[in-house]
């Protein structure tokens, strides 16, 4: 791709962090500081409908959304078009100039070869000056997502970086013990704890310019490998375990809250540690103005939100999307239409769920 350069390169913020950490929130509670202006957002997501552009709050012009794949693999073709498409939008003066642009990735997302596109990639480099990883650790999900994902470590190893959240749900040792998992893995970045406020716009931005020098061996050896496989594209297969899937469910007709509530702890159940995330947005028979947004992250289930309003342009309805490992989509769809009262010709409705929880195989407990 070719395009032009202004003279002052678009500082560059790269946000991670495992599925349902909260980027999202804090990305939000960024863009909400009057002092953080001119800033453009690109959200990647994960699965096949996207429902993170709803719950960016008060993104300026530069809102993109990647949808339907992975930022650090099929999409990262995409990422780099999509940036060269931005500097060319404000060198004709179709969106006003930006400062900085905030790059979410996906959950799943390995953020060394995004880091080895946005360093190696000549026009990039010049068009976008690295500023900063920020990586969101999960203080509740955070021990398992290091334990068992090879992305959640890379993400903190390549941090600059270190926002822990959720510290108020979490057992104060377990959040000690994450400190030591995540001092060991990344030595250098700062650790920013959310809920004490210390994850402000000033610390996070204006990191300074990504140093692969002042990482980890480990991190330094990565990039090199990533930088090598401009080359060698079909050596990108590797990066997230291959089993991870996604679905979405979608239902016009609103929904009753304990209908659904149910439906949630039930697919908790069955689920069991499989369960990585559950997002979305409801159109609930309660109150059908006022849309609940949902989120569930490993087991835990954070309390509803409920929106003033259905976002612009959107058509009231049910969309929730459902992230795990070694989902059995049929058996998911199954448990929705037991709750929400649709049942399948072949699926054992409710009343034979509730009376038997068994019914579905691998289910485990209805309710807490
Ligand atoms: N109690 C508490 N909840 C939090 C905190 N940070 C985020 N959350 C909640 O965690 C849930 C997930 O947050 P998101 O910001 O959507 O997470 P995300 O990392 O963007 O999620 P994905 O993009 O799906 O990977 C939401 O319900 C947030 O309100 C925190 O510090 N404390």
């Amino acid at each position: 791709m070719a395009f032009h350069v202004s003279a002052e390169p678009v500082r560059l913020t790269l946000l991670t962090g495992f599925l349902g950490a909260g980027k999202t929130t804090l990305l939000n509670r960024l863009l909400a500081d009057p002092a953080v202006t001119d800033t453009g957002v690109i959200v990647n997501e994960f699965g096949a409908v996207g429902v993170d552009h709803l719950l960016v709050e008060s993104a300026s012009d530069g809102l993109i959304e990647l949808s339907g794949g992975c930022l650090c693999c099929s999409v990262r073709g995409d990422l780099a078009d999509t940036l060269a498409d931005l500097v060319d939008r404000m060198q004709t003066g179709r969106i006003a100039p930006l400062k900085r642009v905030v790059v979410e990735t996906t959950g799943l997302a390995d953020p060394t070869p995004i880091l080895a596109l946005l360093i190696g990639h000549p026009a990039l480099a010049r068009a976008y000056a690295l500023d900063g990883v920020v990586t969101v650790v999960d203080a509740l999900a955070g021990p398992a997502n290091l334990a068992e994902h090879v992305e959640a470590r890379r993400q903190a190893a390549v941090a600059d970086r270190i926002v822990l959240t959720k510290t108020d749900l979490a057992d104060a040792g377990a959040a000690d013990r994450l400190r030591g998992a995540l001092r060991d893995l990344n030595p250098g970045a700062p650790m920013l704890d959310a809920a004490k406020g210390e994850a402000a716009a000033d610390t996070l931005f204006g990191c300074g310019p990504f140093d692969p020098n002042a990482k980890s061996t480990d991190v330094r050896a990565w990039l090199r490998e990533e930088g090598g496989q401009h080359d060698h594209p079909h050596h990108h297969h590797r990066h997230h375990a291959p089993d991870i899937g996604s679905l979405v469910i979608e239902r016009r007709e609103p929904i009753g809250e304990r209908d659904l509530r149910g439906f949630m702890e039930a697919l908790a159940g069955a689920a069991g540690p499989g369960l990585l995330r559950v997002k979305g947005i409801a159109h609930v028979r309660e109150a059908v103005e006022r849309p609940l947004v949902l989120h569930g992250v490993r087991g835990f289930f954070h309390p509803p939100a409920r929106l003033g309003a259905w976002p612009d342009g959107m058509e009231p309805a049910t969309r929730l999307v459902v992230i795990g490992e070694g989902l059995d989509e049929r058996r998911v769809r199954d448990l929705f239409a037991a709750f929400i009262g649709e049942p399948r010709i072949d699926a054992p409705d409710r009343q034979a769920l509730i009376d038997n929880p068994l019914a579905v195989p691998g289910f485990r407990s209805l309710t807490g």
